[in-house]
Formats: C-alpha cells, sequence, structure tokens
C-alpha cells in the first residue's frame, strides 16, 4: 500500500476508512463515472451539494486552524482557502461543462445528507478537542484522494466527469493530504488509547457521511416538504 501503512496510528484510524473505501468504490455513482452511465441529473445535484458542503467543510477547517498546534495551523488554514477556490472555481465550470445552470447554485438548498453531513463536522470541530475534529475531517481528504486514484486508472468517457475525476488524482490534492496526514502524526503519536478510539469513531462516522453523500444524489434525496 500507500507510505500511510508505517504510522503507528494507521491500523486504528486507518482501518475504518479503508473498510468504506471498498463500498464507497462499489458504489453506483462512482461505477457510473468511468462507464459514463451517472445520469447528469444525479451528477448535478452531487455538485450543487457539493458546493454547499465546502462552504462549511472550508468553516470547519478554519475552526481546526484555530485550535492546532502552531506547527499545523497554517496548514490547515490553507486547505480551508483551497476548498473555498475550489467551491468558487472547479464547481460552477463542471455545472457549466454539463449542460447545467450555475444558479442553481444559489437557489438550491441544503439536502439531508449535507445537512447531517456538514453540521456533524461543525459540531466537532467547535465543541471537541482538535484530535477529534481533525479525525472528523480525515475522511473527506482520504476518501476523495483514493476516489480520484482508482477512478484516475480507468478514466472516462465523459470529459466532464473525466474532469472531476482529474481533480481529486492531481498531484496538488494528494498533497494536501499527505500534509493532513503529518498533522495528524505529530498529534497521534502523543495520544492515549482511548484517544484514538475516540478518533477512530469519527472516522468511522464521517466515512459513512462520504457514503451517504453520493447516495442521496444518485437518489436525488429531498427534504419531505
Ligand atoms: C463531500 C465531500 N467530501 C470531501 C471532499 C474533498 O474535498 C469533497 N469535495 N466533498
Amino acid at each position: 500500500m500507500s507510505a500511510t501503512s508505517s504510522y503507528t496510528w494507521w491500523p486504528v484510524l486507518g482501518a475504518p476508512m479503508e473498510d468504506g473505501l471498498k463500498r464507497v468504490l462499489a458504489h453506483d455513482f462512482l461505477q457510473g463515472l468511468p462507464s459514463g452511465t451517472l445520469p447528469r441529473e444525479a451528477f448535478g445535484y452531487f455538485i450543487i451539494q457539493d458546493t454547499l458542503y465546502l462552504s462549511d467543510y472550508a468553516r470547519a477547517l478554519s475552526l481546526l486552524a484555530a485550535k492546532a498546534p502552531v506547527g499545523s495551523a497554517a496548514t490547515l488554514a490553507a486547505h480551508a482557502g483551497a476548498a473555498v477556490a475550489t467551491e468558487l472555481e472547479l464547481h460552477p465550470s463542471l455545472l457549466r461543462a454539463a449542460g447545467l445552470d450555475p444558479g442553481l447554485l444559489h437557489s438550491t438548498p441544503k439536502s439531508p445528507a449535507t445537512t447531517a453531513y456538514t453540521s456533524y463536522l461543525l459540531a466537532v470541530c467547535h465543541q471537541r478537542p482538535f484530535h477529534e475534529g481533525l479525525a472528523a475531517v480525515l475522511p473527506c481528504y482520504w476518501i476523495y484522494e483514493q476516489v480520484g486514484r482508482a477512478l484516475q486508472a480507468e478514466g472516462s468517457s465523459d470529459p466532464v466527469y473525466a474532469a472531476w475525476i482529474e481533480a481529486y488524482a492531481a498531484p496538488g490534492f494528494a498533497q494536501s493530504v499527505a500534509e493532513t496526514l503529518g498533522v495528524v502524526d505529530a498529534v497521534a503519536t502523543r495520544l492515549s488509547g482511548p484517544e484514538l478510539e475516540d478518533m477512530a469513531r469519527h472516522i468511522e462516522t464521517t466515512t459513512r457521511y462520504e457514503w451517504m453523500f453520493w447516495d442521496a444524489a444518485v437518489r436525488g434525496e429531498q427534504w419531505p416538504w
């Protein structure tokens, strides 16, 4: 595997992500990207919800930056900035390329899954110690990197889906994941077994939310009224 296996904490913190990744890669949404069979409607739903997600994700990273050991604060703050840039640049351009109206970004409410996921991230980053918040955001990085790599190997017949895959398979994204694993390593080596277990629980939860986020797009999940 990757260099992650050399981290002493990887068996505890990596296991829930590795389990979740198998399910994520098997999901209809991601299966439909290389083949191009994913309906445009589901892709558009995802990009719009992901834009809403990224605003709150950037806020969660900013909260974490404020709680971080000084050596890690600038890294997390820079990642918050990168999340906002993605929201403002990549997502509107993908929507236009997919033939969808970027105006939908301003008229669509957060779905139930987006609301649940971002509320969880923000609550943990607000209310819990630094290492727990860091754990909650870790699957956002690691899962997307793995998805980008796995799908890049297959490519896509659809240029819009190929562009999305390339964004997460890019060296710049891999760099931000490597930096975050370094931040985890700096903190995790000083933590007790129960504290690592607390981190593992958040990782399991947000890994599930990652799967649920793609699932909501395929189902076109809506509020009951
Ligand atoms: C839901 C979700 N998780 C992680 C990422 C990676 O930034 C993203 N764009 N969206």
